[in-house]
């Protein structure tokens, strides 16, 4: 199994990266973890606590899970993926089946901040966007897609988010083989990534 570690700041375009990658790609070859599916959970808090967690702090993550889903994953076993929700700020009930693919693709901010994760990454990737465009990126789709307003948005941001990331996230860059400039969506650099799967899938 080759794993592909994709990190970078909130709305860098990880997501859209993956599944630009993914498109094309055999569906049964390829997987995607999402960190997201590993944010701790928080059912003991009720909702207006959990607005006031840090989620941009790498103790917001679950990585004993996310560590021992890709241990499973590599040996085989096929893992049940949490389901988080955006707008209740928690793990849902639910869960996604996943299985072992030939390539398993794990994306999140901070997924490079852990030293045992970041071991069992085969290529690291950290996807660059300018602070000003992923500021502007998220604030359009948390409104349109998270349930937020403008106010939570920059507040968040002003205090967590922009210290967060300078803190913890933007020095894993250097941890990264490769780096994807995506202040314009970057075609030449998806293709480079889809040729190497393509390489170890053939
Ligand atoms: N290169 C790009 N140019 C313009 N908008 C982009 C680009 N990449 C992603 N987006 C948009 O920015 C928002 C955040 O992208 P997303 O992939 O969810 O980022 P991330 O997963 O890093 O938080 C989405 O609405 C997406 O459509
Ligand atoms: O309940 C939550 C959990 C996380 N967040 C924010 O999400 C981003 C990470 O997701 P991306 O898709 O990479 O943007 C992180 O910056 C957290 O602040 C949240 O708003 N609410």
């Amino acid at each position: 199994m080759l794993v592909i570690g994709i990190a970078g700041g909130t709305g860098c375009g990880k997501t859209t990266v993956v599944n630009q990658i993914i498109n094309e790609l055999p569906y049964e070859e390829v997987g995607v973890i999402s960190q997201d599916s590993y944010y701790c959970d928080l059912s003991h808090l009720n909702y207006d606590e959990r607005t006031q967690v840090n989620f941009d702090h790498p103790r917001a993550i679950d990585f004993d899970l996310l560590g021992s889903h890709l241990q499973d994953l590599k040996k085989g076993i096929p893992i049940h993926q949490p389901v988080y929700s955006f707008v209740k700020h928690n793990r849902t009930n639910d869960t996604i089946l996943t299985h072992p693919r030939k390539v398993m693709i794990v994306e999140g901010i901070l997924i490079m901040t852990n030293p045992q994760i970041r071991e069992m990454f085969d290529i690291k990737i950290f996807v660059h966007a300018d602070s000003d465009e992923r500021l502007i990126r998220r604030l359009k789709r948390d409104i349109t897609e998270r349930g937020r307003d403008l106010d939570e948005v920059l507040t968040r941001y002003q205090n967590t988010l922009k210290p967060m990331h300078n803190q913890f996230i933007e020095p894993t860059k250097e941890y990264a083989d490769i780096i994807i400039p995506n202040n314009k969506y970057n075609t030449v650099a998806i293709d480079i990534v889809r040729t190497i799967i393509n390489e170890k899938l053939s």
